[in-house]
């Protein structure tokens, strides 16, 4: 009887607590004026992360969890935000959220680095082989930007255009000796593509895909599996326990996967770093012949011998994270731009042919693709990338946290429920929240760009009224002012956007100076409808996309269906 008394009185209390949470965090998130949305569960736990997985279907009927889930937030647009203002917070038990697409807010979070940190709950996936220039904050990060900064040179660039140009030839080679011109590989191949370039610009290891000696798994393998669930982080710190309770053999094969392709991955990386190192001992690379990896380890092994503090340099399981860091934004993010403007192209031929008649001005008398000279030439080339990230850029939300209370943000006037003439231009953030710089909603409003839902290269070109030649083509870089976040901004700004950028040019003027990407006609259907049913096709695929764990991704790549036909 006192047992259930001592229950009863536990579970009162735990309820109580609750609701007394969740009315003081209401009541300070009241105070900015904003519109709120009241959130059962706290964001970004542990609880969340079961809930999503266990209650996914039913839980994106629910406002509060749209307004979270990355993946329910690239569907929905700017949806919630023209309901509701370019900010709104989202009051949970545990911490409010204010969700922002709000130029004005977003840039100044970003530029404040200092101010409003990358909070330890989410993207943990990131951190798994040690802490890297993405997870770390204040002085720790100003070190790793430093030493990792010598790594995206314009020697780099160099290295990233000859490399893709390359795997470019490889990819074709493929496509056309294939009997069949259909083809529902293109997303893998355009992953095995993007691998092999990262590949072989950090760590000069041609055999991405088979295993190489003393492994089990090949690099390839062993990452996709790594980057394939939001676990990995969890089961890094419990490793070593793991493997010495000899609880594995108790373990679901999917478990035993993924930690057998942790400890692959590590070993890899180890494997890097020593033979970069006796690289290096032995003077076998010369400065310029550097790699991406020997330029980092480089950079931090320099900082020690110069008889700075150890931190000044980074550590070895530094250097493993940032290995990892790189590999996953060289690989994922280029990788995932590349397929879906592969398939926007084949559903918009014009598009394509526009393209394509740049291609062939540029291209025409030439043998070799200088990267110096072609890459600022291909301007529409860029403009198919950055329409493709405004509408399908992989990187979800940023998240940031205050590094100290009661800091001010500014905001539109027109967030404020109170009388918009009245409206601060700026909030203090209330106690315990955190921010979500949703770039997918402020790519989508129709304040920032014109025809929002429309995908469409041509508005980042500036046609002269009175040149007529291509060469006289400005084309518009987009600015984070004009609402544009596909690589963030302020000093954290993607250090690898050049890079990609220099991948992505390089892969689609290779590609499409050979050969048309086309979507896939069904004969039996009726004629007169059957293009415009293989385009539905095609966009219905690349709308089922998902944002789990991290990067926006098509969910059933196989199913992408497309016809690759020689020029
Ligand atoms: C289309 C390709 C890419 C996109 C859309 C992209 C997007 C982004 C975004 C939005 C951020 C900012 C994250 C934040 O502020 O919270 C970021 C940071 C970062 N990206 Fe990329 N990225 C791409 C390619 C790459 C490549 C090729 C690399 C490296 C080889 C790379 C490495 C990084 C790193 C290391 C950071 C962390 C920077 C810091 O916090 O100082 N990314 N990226």
């Amino acid at each position: 009887m006192a047992l259930l008394l001592l229950v009863n009185l536990y579970l009162a209390h735990l309820v109580t607590y609750y609701f007394y949470r969740l009315y003081r965090l209401y009541h300070s998130a009241r105070k900015t004026g904003l519109r709120l949305i009241i959130c059962p569960l706290t964001p970004y736990t542990p609880q969340w992360q079961l809930a999503t997985t266990l209650l996914g279907p039913v839980l994106r009927r629910f406002r509060w969890f749209r307004a979270i889930d990355w993946t329910c937030a690239w569907h929905d647009d700017d949806k919630l935000h023209r309901e509701l203002g370019s900010c709104f917070i989202v009051v949970s038990p545990g911490h409010n959220v204010l969700c922002t697409s709000d130029p004005k807010t977003i840039e100044h979070v970003l530029r404040k680095w200092r101010d409003f940190v990358k909070p330890d709950n989410v993207n943990e996936i990131l951190g798994t082989f040690g802490q890297n220039v993405d997870t770390s904050n204040g002085d720790d990060w100003t070190r790793h930007r430093k030493l990792t900064a010598p790594c995206f040179s314009e020697r780099a660039s160099t290295i990233v255009w000859g490399e893709a140009l390359q795997q470019s030839e490889v990819l074709l080679a493929k496509w056309l000796s294939s009997s069949n011109t259909e083809t529902t590989s293109m997303i893998k191949d355009t992953s095995t593509l993007a691998l092999n370039v990262i590949s072989s610009v950090a760590f000069e290891n041609h055999q991405v895909n088979k295993p190489t000696s003393g492994h089990a798994l090949s690099l390839r393998d062993s990452l996709v599996t790594v980057m394939s669930t939001s676990i990995s982080p969890a089961l890094e710190g419990i490793m070593p326990w793991l493997k010495s309770s000899g609880l594995q053999l108790l373990l679901p094969a999917s478990v035993k996967k993924l930690l057998l392709a942790m400890s692959e991955f590590s070993q890899y990386m180890d494997e890097i770093v020593a033979r970069e190192r006796e690289k290096t001992a032995a003077s076998e690379e010369t400065r310029s012949h550097l790699n991406l990896i020997s330029t980092l380890i480089r950079a931090s092994d320099e900082a020690k011998s110069n008889g700075t503090q150890t931190k000044t340099r980074l550590s070895d399981i530094e250097l493993r994270g940032n290995i990892f860091i790189f590999t996953v934004g060289g690989l994922e993010s280029t990788a995932i731009t590349l397929s879906y403007a592969l398939a926007l192209l084949a559903v918009n031929p014009e598009v394509q042919s526009w393209v394509v008649e740049e291609l062939d001005e540029v291209l025409s008398n030439a043998t070799e693709l200088e990267y110096s000279r072609v890459f600022p030439m291909l301007k529409r080339v860029m403009a198919v990338m950055y329409e493709t990230l405004r509408l399908y850029g992989p990187s979800p939300p940023l998240p940031r946290a205050p590094a100290t209370p009661n800091l001010d943000i500014p905001i539109s006037s027109h967030n404020s429920t109170s009388s918009s003439a009245n409206s601060p231009a700026t909030i203090t953030l209330p106690p315990n929240t955190q921010l979500m710089l949703n770039s997918w909603a402020s790519h989508t409003s129709a304040a920032h760009f014109s025809n929002p839902k429309l995908w469409n290269p041509k508005r980042w070109i500036h046609t002269s009224p009175t040149a007529s030649s291509l060469a006289a083509e400005k084309l518009m870089h987009p600015t984070s002012e004009s609402g544009f976040y596909a690589w963030g901004s302020g000093p954290r700004i993607c250090p690898g956007m050049k890079f990609s950028q220099v991948e992505f040019t390089a892969v689609l003027a290779s590609v499409l100076r050979r050969v048309r990407v086309e979507t896939v006609v069904d004969e039996r259907e009726q004629e007169g409808k059957r293009e415009e049913k293989a385009r539905q096709r095609v966009l219905s695929v690349l709308r089922d996309s998902c944002a789990e764990p991290l990067l926006l991704h098509v969910r059933r790549p196989e199913q992408l269906s497309v016809r690759i036909v020689e020029r």
